[in-house]
Formats: structure tokens, sequence, C-alpha cells
């Protein structure tokens, strides 16, 4: 059985409540079909009834089953305004700023008060909004769970190399949230996707620091924040496999692994590849994925007390559903 199929039987097993915020975009409600269809999730769609109803019928979607959920009058939306100030009193969030934020066309604010107060047990977006708007709603509502200073995000590249990672399996980090990440972030990136790689992939992280640089073949201040951040992981998890700074090259491919680290016991073998920030996550993600033809499965946020998922603007339907069941199978605990 392929991983996605695992992690879809997996999420049918005990479904949970996903909310999807973005009802205006026509793929979340093909999305909303097939996951109840299949039973993997149970749906709250949030947005106006009759647009919603009116976009289904014009396209030949099927929501029975899907419960829409109107924001502005919702019965709720006056308890989740006294939440949200209350949560963002220090920021001086008046209940008006909040009301507007929890009635916002992005329906953002109340999906992610929908989860925090439990009113569903995950939410899934960024099909039409920006991962920066997902994100900053999910940090204000939800929050990050106890311990966690740094939210970040891994990609489940399901390549069509056997040889690489876990039989083709690799997961890729920080490619959604952080941009610049500091050494300890770096290092909390790397702890927690090691942990994820043990949970969805069920083996022990075999972790790559990546770097331009081997073991010191370059000389440079980018160079040093992942040896930095390496020792710092090793600190936090000193029975993690993880080694570094590795090029892509010696992390993937035994002979080369042999030649530029010889004695690693990463290089050559890496499952999980820690990007040093956003632009090589980001790039190479979507390199691999278009170009290597790879599929993609994410971004799945970690260290948020609560799973939210964001998707690509560019997502398929098929990857909707996807992250809707991994979704699912985050809120299982
Ligand atoms: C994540 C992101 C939205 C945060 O941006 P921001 O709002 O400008 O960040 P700020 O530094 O002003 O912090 C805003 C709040 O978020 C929190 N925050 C920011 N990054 C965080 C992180 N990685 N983990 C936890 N909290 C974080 C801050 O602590 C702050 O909290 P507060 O409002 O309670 O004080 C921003 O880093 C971003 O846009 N990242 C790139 C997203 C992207 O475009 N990815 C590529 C496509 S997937
Ligand atoms: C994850 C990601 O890169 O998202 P988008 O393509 O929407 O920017």
């Amino acid at each position: 059985m392929s991983l996605v199929d695992q992690i879809r039987a997996k999420a049918k097993m005990n479904p949970k409540t996903v909310v999807l915020p973005e009802s205006y975009d026509e793929r979340m409600l093909f999305a909303a079909q097939q996951v109840m269809e299949q039973g993997l999730a149970k749906i709250v769609i949030l947005g106006n009834k009759t647009e919603v109803q009116n976009i289904a019928t014009a396209k030949g979607i099927n929501l029975s089953g899907v419960e829409i959920l109107e924001p502005a009058t919702a019965p709720k939306l006056a308890a989740y305004v006294d939440s949200l100030v209350e949560l963002r009193k220090s920021k001086g969030l008046t209940r008006e700023e909040a009301e507007k934020l929890l009635t916002a066309k992005d329906n953002l604010y109340f999906a992610g008060m929908m989860v925090r107060e439990g009113d569903a047990d995950g939410e899934v977006a960024g099909a039409t909004g920006t991962t920066g708007d997902v994100l900053r709603a999910a940090f204000q509502t939800v929050g990050t769970a106890p311990g966690i200073k740094t939210v970040s995000s891994f990609f489940l590249m399901i390549t069509k190399t056997p040889s690489f990672g876990e039989n083709g399996i690799l997961l890729f980090a920080d490619c959604a949230v952080n941009p610049n990440p500091d050494a300890q972030a770096l290092a909390e990136i790397a702890v927690a996707t090691a942990r994820n790689c043990k949970s969805f992939l069920d083996v022990p992280a075999r972790v790559a620091m990546l770097s331009f640089s081997t073991k010191g073949s370059a000389s440079h201040p980018d160079a040093d924040k992942v040896l930095k951040a390496l020792e710092i992981a090793k600190g936090i998890d000193p029975m993690m496999q993880i080694d570094g700074e590795l090029q892509a090259d010696a992390a993937l491919l035994p002979k080369v692994g042999e030649k530029k680290a010889p004695g690693s016991t990463v290089a050559g073998k890496a499952n999980v590849l820690i990007f040093p920030d956003l632009d090589a996550g980001n790039i190479a993600y979507k390199l691999v994925e278009r170009v290597a033809g790879a599929e993609a499965v994410g971004p799945i946020i970690q260290g948020l007390a609560k799973p939210v998922n964001d998707l690509s603007r560019g997502c398929s339907v098929e990857d909707i559903v996807n992250v809707v069941a991994i979704t699912a199978v985050q809120a299982q605990g």
C-alpha cells in the first residue's frame, strides 16, 4: 500500500472533523465531496450557504453530509470574539477588530477559533490564501504547542527513485514557514521533522543538515550556522541520527557520501533533508516536484497546538484530499 493510501486508511479508522474555510474556491468543494465519499473526515465548510450551494450546483458537486456554516450568523461568533480579544489583549486587539477578523471573507480566523475551541479537530486552507495569511491566523488563534518556539513545516516527497531515503520517500524541511531561521530555529526544525519521520514513515530519521559545503569544504558564515544548528539539535535529542554540514549529493548518494563525508552514519542514506533557509527549501521542493516528477505532500505544519495545514495555491483536488487526510490523522494524536 502506498504511503498516501496508508494515511487515508488511518484517517478512515477514526474520522475527525476538518474545517475548510475557502468555500469560494471550487477545488475545496470538489475535495469536500471526495473526502465525504471516501469517509476520510467529517467536513465543515465556511461561507455563505446560498453562494456555496450555487457553486456546487453549477459544478455538479454533491455536498450531502457536509456542514456549511456562515461565520457572520454563527451562534458561537460572540464567544469567539471574546476569546480572540482575550488571546490578543497584550497586542491591544479591540472587540471591533476581533469581529472584523472573525467575519472576514477568507474565514481564516473563524476556522482557527473553531479548532482552538474544539469545534473542529483541524483545518486545511491555502488554496487561495497565501501561506503567510494562513499561518498568521493560525499563530494567533490555535497558537504553538507547549514547549515549542518555532512552528515550521515539512513535505513528504515521494520520489520515483527507490534508492533515495526510505524507499524513495524523503522529508524536506522547512519549505514553507521560516524565511531565515537562525541556528536555534534550524535545530528545532530538524528535531521536529525527525519526530515526524518516525510518526509518518515509522522508521528512525537519518537527518542531513544541508549546506553548499560538506564537512568544512567551504568556509563561510552560512555553513557555520548549519554546524551550530547541528550541535544544538544533538543537545536537544542526543539519540537522533543527524550529521552535517552536508551537500545534497553527499546526503543522498552512498558513493559521494563515502568520498565527501567518510564515516558519517547519515551521508549517502539520509531520509530527512533540512535546508538552511526558506529560499533553498521552497525552491528545492518545487524543483523536485515539477522537474523530477515527485509527489509533494504538504506543507505539513509542525509545532502548532492543534493541526492546521497549508496548501500550495497551485494544489490539485487530490492534493487537498491528501492534506485533509493528514490533518485528520494528526488530530487522532
Ligand atoms: C510565518 C510568517 C507569516 C510570520 O510573519 P510575520 O507575521 O511577519 O512575523 P512576525 O515576526 O511579525 O511575527 C508575528 C507573530 O507570529 C509569530 N511567529 C512568526 N513566525 C513564527 C514561527 N515560525 N513560529 C511561531 N510563531 C511565529 C511571532 O512570534 C508573532 O507573534 P505575536 O503576534 O503573538 O507577537 C512569515 O514568516 C512568512 O510569511 N513566512 C513565509 C511564508 C511563505 O511565503 N512561504 C512560502 C510559500 S509556502
Ligand atoms: C507551499 C508553497 O510554496 O505555497 P504557494 O505555492 O502557495 O506559495
